[in-house]
């Protein structure tokens, strides 16, 4: 069973336009450079305007992050060094604006909303932040389903909700974060179900776990996919919201929703590291066109997120090594997303400025 939001939600994502993107590619040819010489900013300035419908596309402006913040159950495996407390502290440390992601997002003009979707601890009423608690914690996915259903849809709309409220305040693009002590073990066992990829392959080293706990950690994740992976069959496709129900994070629950939410609005949403890679898997899972709403903001050194990003064919803008998550890899490369679009608005033609064409010059 389907929600009506989620059911409406996966019924509103849609190809992108051709006849956008036709224009888009025209005006590209006509703007004073050497044709493709702006790289990978051209076909993304065109799948932008594909997206839209629109050429040029809206400038992203304003951008919008939500980070999401949930614990974990599957902590009680010892796969990561850090006390559960840490969730809720660093979501303190975001609202007071003194984590990573807040001077970055100072820096790139992003305005930070952290929304509670999952964190153990009761958390007060604050400024940026959204309170929606589906549940303290997911439940431990090597003895039972991380979630039932009815909690992953509820989180699930919690992210459709998130992407709407935020769209409907004016954002032209969306920026994806996370905070959860444990969620790069969720995001790996997430990441194994939906590429079938070994859980060898695509776990990695987290926070920083030293060589016996992270032999420990896909153990935890092998024996997950032995309890859970019988009920799909071998096919997660099927079902995918049993998929994330039984080993995703709440967070990553949230984030399949946001990426759902912003694909319906046909709005850009910009992916972080590992933990937004598994949820664009869940994502598409459930609505295959959103991926093309989806913009691979860097490369987490996290091995699960290179495995993810090549099923999904998307390209990471950067890779700078980085590891920590909030959404880090997606404010930095905000400015060049968005300067993809600006490109196609404030450039002159060939025509405008009086520049002479290649075609021109050799006739
Ligand atoms: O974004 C990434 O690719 C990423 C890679 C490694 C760690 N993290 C962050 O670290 C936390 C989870 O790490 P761990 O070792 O407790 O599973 C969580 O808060 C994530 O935001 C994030
Ligand atoms: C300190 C700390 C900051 C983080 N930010 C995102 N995940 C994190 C995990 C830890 C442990």
């Amino acid at each position: 069973m389907t929600s009506e939001l989620l059911g409406l939600t996966i019924e509103a994502v849609r190809p992108l336009d051709a006849a956008a993107m036709k224009l888009a590619r025209e005006l590209q040819a006509r703007l004073t450079k050497p044709a493709g010489s702006l790289g990978e900013l051209e076909e993304l300035s065109v799948r932008l305007a594909g997206l839209a419908a629109a050429c040029p596309p809206p400038r992203l402006e304003p951008a919008q992050l939500a980070v999401f913040a949930g614990d974990h159950g599957v902590h009680a495996q010892g796969v990561t060094p850090w006390p559960q407390e840490v969730t809720a502290q660093m979501v303190g440390n975001f609202l007071a604006g003194g984590a990573a992601v807040n001077a970055l997002a100072r820096q790139t003009g992003v305005t930070v909303t952290v929304v509670d979707i999952g964190v153990a601890a009761d958390l007060p009423p604050a400024d940026g932040l959204i309170s929606a608690k589906v549940r303290a914690g997911t439940r431990d996915m090597t003895v039972e389903p991380a979630m039932t259903r009815a909690e992953a849809q509820a989180a699930l709309e919690v992210g459709i909700q998130t992407a709407s409220a935020m769209i409907d305040g004016g954002a032209r693009v969306l920026l994806t974060g996370d905070m959860g002590i444990g969620n790069t073990t969720a995001s790996a066992a997430l990441i194994s179900a939906f590429t079938g990829r070994d859980p060898g392959v695509v776990t990695g080293y987290g926070t920083g776990i030293d060589a016996p706990t992270h032999l420990r950690k896909v153990e935890v994740i092998r024996q997950a996919l032995a309890l859970h992976g019988p009920s799909w069959g071998g096919d997660p496709a099927t079902d995918p919201v049993a998929v994330l129900a039984a080993l995703g994070g709440l967070e990553h629950a949230g984030l399949a929703g946001f990426i759902l939410g912003a694909a319906s609005r046909r709005v850009p949403v910009i992916l972080d590291g590992v933990i937004a890679a598994a949820a664009a898997l869940t994502a598409v899972a459930i609505a295959p066109s959103s991926r093309d709403a989806m913009i691979a903001g860097h490369q987490s050194v996290e091995p699960g997120a290179s495995v993810a990003l090549s099923q999904l064919e998307l390209n990471p803008l950067l890779d700078l090594g980085l590891r920590l998550g909030e959404g880090t890899g997606a404010v930095l490369a905000y400015p060049i997303v968005a300067g993809a679009v600006r490109v196609l608005h404030e450039m002159a033609t060939f025509d405008s400025a009086g520049v002479a064409s290649k075609d021109e010059q050799q006739q």
